[in-house]
């Protein structure tokens, strides 16, 4: 049942991400609404160019919106200054994306350590322990002390995951974790993911993959920068109104 106590986690209204183009104005997201609770795990999906990088941009503040409203945990990410927007961004959300992104000469632990380096969120002395356990977590602490050349791509992924969970973010997005891992390494990452979801955080995935629909527990399909459908709508509506 819709737990009106709870506000939501993830807040859209009426988000707009317009770009000036050679052609004219160009909008890569129309008028959003949205609402989503924490330990919900939403797939986000739609054609090429439907929105989908738009909306994990302004979900993790890489972009704000040009017209709206975007408030993710209660701050206010559509009236923030650049720089309280990094600074929210390094302690308040985990970002995974497609190809890892982990630093190349740093080793595993020293990647899921640094946003922890970065913004200073835990003491120094337990900055690794805590990296070694959510290594743990994500079943790769035995390749802690080597560098991302050495994995295969489904660890490089989970140790980006790892990473993702430095700070004990509220929020994790992803933009196609599994596009670039084979379909059974997709499974298992995408099953961390769920796993997390299950745990509290709020998970929203970026995805094109179909056969990982049973891990979600609602899909928001986008087309032409706009929510063409919504299996969770009905329960956010109610929860909206009963916030009202
Ligand atoms: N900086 C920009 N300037 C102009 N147009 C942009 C810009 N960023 C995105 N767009 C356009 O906005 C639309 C939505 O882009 P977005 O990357 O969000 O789509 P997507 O659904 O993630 O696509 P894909 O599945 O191909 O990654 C696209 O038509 C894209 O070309």
């Amino acid at each position: 049942m819709p737990n009106p106590e709870i506000p939501a986690l993830v807040r859209l209204r009426g988000a707009t991400r317009r770009h000036a183009t050679a052609a004219g104005p160009f909008c890569a997201l129309d008028q959003v609404d949205l609402d989503v609770q924490a330990g919900e795990c939403v797939a986000v999906v739609g054609p090429s160019g439907s929105g989908k990088t738009t909306l994990a941009h302004l979900l993790t503040g890489i972009e704000q919106p040009t017209q709206g409203e975007v408030v993710v945990d209660g701050q206010p990410l559509h009236a923030m200054s650049q720089d309280a927007l990094a600074a929210w961004r390094g302690r308040r959300v985990g970002i995974v994306f497609q190809f890892f992104q982990l630093l190349p000469t740093l080793t595993i632990a020293e990647n899921v350590m640094l946003p922890m380096d970065f913004r200073a969120t835990f003491p120094r002395r337990e900055r690794r322990p805590r990296a070694l356990a959510l290594l743990e977590r994500l079943r790769i602490a035995d390749q802690a002390d080597k560098l991302p050349a050495a994995l295969s791509g489904g660890q490089q992924q989970r140790a980006a995951i790892a990473r993702a969970l430095a700070n004990d973010p509220a929020l994790i997005v992803a933009d196609e974790p599994t596009g670039n891992l084979d379909s059974a390494t997709a499974l298992e990452v995408m099953g961390l993911l769920a796993a997390l979801a299950r745990e509290g955080k709020t998970v929203i995935v970026v995805t094109h993959e179909r056969e990982l629909g049973r891990f979600f527990t609602r899909t928001v399909t986008l087309r032409d920068g706009r929510v063409r459908a919504d299996t969770g709508a009905p329960r956010a509506r109610a929860l909206a109104e009963a916030q009202a």
